[in-house]
């Protein structure tokens, strides 16, 4: 299995290589060469399997001669087993055939830890056998970064810089990044929006000089094995519901379209999804560009579900890698558009695009009043990203085909947003009760590349 850049200049990569470049160096992201697709046969022999199994069949065809069975298979079980539930990515049931994926029971209660977890142990398998070090750069609005510290706090061999956007992130997020003590931990906060810290970090990746002295690395879903990991659940939960003899539509809260994607490649992969549905929050321009509107960048708007407020989709550029025919000459001059305040999409490839993706959005109000309504009547607390895809799904689902929509955070990382709805202020997991006493360590740097580099050699000692 190899893989190439989406703007199509870089060199193609084995799986492990893929995994410990980040982003390709002609600017792309790197997808598989071929999707490697299972007979219905191998899906439904999921059924009552854990999840670590379903995990094993799903990505065991894209890391090639990267790790053994055996190999993979330990670090899969050491990924997955401090989760706070057996299933790992239980169903719960909504209303008739509305289901919700709850994918927050890993340590930093959103659906990152699925695919930062195993990222950690195959950086550290990987990273050990070669005596190698790097140093990690990771952007976040909130829980990539959360998820990133957690898997790599204390490692030897990795350093990890986390830059978050000043005063854009909920109290619980930050204080997850900015409480741990190991000293190969460094939360920077940015003056800018979460566009701002994304930019910053794919600059770095594009100054080569820095990029080689550092070792950088990246674990945002710029990572292959970011999204790879999250294509697992897709395929635990459809089959739970009678995949793949019946069809299964999925909405899923998006902002860099990493989780959605893996939606994509699990319906390439032989999943009968029917509908794949991009739900956003007021940061709408997915939505507008796939009702067919272009692509075209406006000011990041703060809003109740931070995790969402993106205008740059990192991902995207892989749909559209897909949509135009894997021309990467075609991507290259799109994100050049980009760079310009953003591009049209040719009338084939939007096709391509909407037979593959739907879309809808939810304002501030409309969360809000999901949030108070699931609680009514389902029982389910939700947080604002979940509550934003409950919404679309309710617009979007048809009644022959189950729904299932991505509960990618627990309510108690959005106290405030969460009591604001609902009345009910969800607490913090036990093994979290003292966040809030623990002393922070953040350093505020300007959104500037260069204060940026400063920052990172001197702590480095370079
Ligand atoms: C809670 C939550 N929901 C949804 C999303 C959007 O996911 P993606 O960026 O993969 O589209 C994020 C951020 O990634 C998130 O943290
Ligand atoms: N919402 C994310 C933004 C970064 O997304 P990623 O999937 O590319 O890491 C966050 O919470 O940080």
């Amino acid at each position: 299995m190899r893989y190439i850049s989406t703007r199509g200049k870089a060199p193609a990569l084995s799986f492990e290589d893929t995994m410990l470049t980040g982003l390709a160096r002609d600017g792309g992201l790197y997808v598989p060469e071929e999707i490697p697709t299972l007979t219905p046969a191998q899906i439904a022999a999921m059924a009552g399997q854990s999840y670590e199994e379903t995990a094993f069949s799903v990505m065991r065809p894209f890391i090639g001669d990267t790790f053994t069975d055996e190999e993979f298979r330990e670090l899969i079980a050491n990924a997955y087993g401090g989760f706070g539930h057996a299933a790992r990515a239980p169903l719960v049931q909504l209303a008739p055939n509305h289901f919700l994926l709850e994918l927050f029971h890993g340590p930093t209660l959103a659906f990152k830890d699925f695919a930062m977890q195993l990222i950690g142990q195959m950086f550290q398998k990987a990273l050990g056998r070669k005596d190698a070090r790097v140093t990690i750069v990771g952007a976040t609005s909130g829980d990539t970064g959360s998820a990133a510290i957690e898997a790599f706090r204390g490692l030897d061999n990795v350093d990890v810089f986390i830059l978050y956007p000043h005063g854009r992130v909920s109290d619980v997020q930050r204080r997850q990044m900015t409480t741990p003590a190991e000293s190969n931990v460094h939360a920077l906060a940015i003056d800018g929006d979460f566009d701002d810290c994304q930019a910053r970090l794919k600059d770095m990746f594009n100054d080569f000089e820095f990029r080689d002295t550092v070792k950088l690395a990246g674990v945002n879903s710029i990572n292959w094995g970011r999204v790879l990991a999250q294509v697992v659940y897709y395929f635990s939960s459809a089959v739970s519901l009678g995949a793949p003899e019946r069809e299964i539509s999925f909405t899923v809260p998006t902002g860099n379209f990493g989780d959605i994607f893996a939606g994509y490649i699990a319906k390439r992969m032989g999943l009968p999804i029917k509908d794949l549905v991009v739900a956003t929050n007021q940061n709408d321009i997915l939505d507008r560009c796939l009702k067919g509107q272009g692509y075209h960048k406006g000011m990041v708007e703060p809003s109740i579900s931070p995790s969402m407020d993106i205008q740059v989709s990192s991902n995207f550029e892989r749909a559209l890698f897909d949509a135009y025919g894997r021309d990467g000459n075609a991507v290259a001059q799109l994100m050049d558009e980009l760079g310009q305040g953003g591009f049209d999409i040719s009338q084939g490839a939007m096709q391509v695009l909407q037979d593959i993706y739907s879309s809808g959005r939810a304002t501030e109000e409309e969360t809000n009043a999901t949030i108070a309504q699931a609680l009514k009547t389902s029982g389910e607390l939700l947080c604002p990203h979940s509550a934003v895809g409950v919404k679309v799904a309710q617009e979007k689902r048809e009644e022959a085909t189950p729904m299932i929509t991505l509960a990618t955070a627990h309510p108690a990382k959005f106290p405030d947003a969460v009591e604001a709805a609902s009345g009910i202020r969800p607490p913090l997991p036990p093994r979290m009760a003292d966040l809030f006493d623990r002393e922070e360590r953040v350093t505020r740097v300007a959104n500037d590349l260069d204060a940026l580099k400063t920052h990172i050699k001197g702590a480095l000692g370079l």
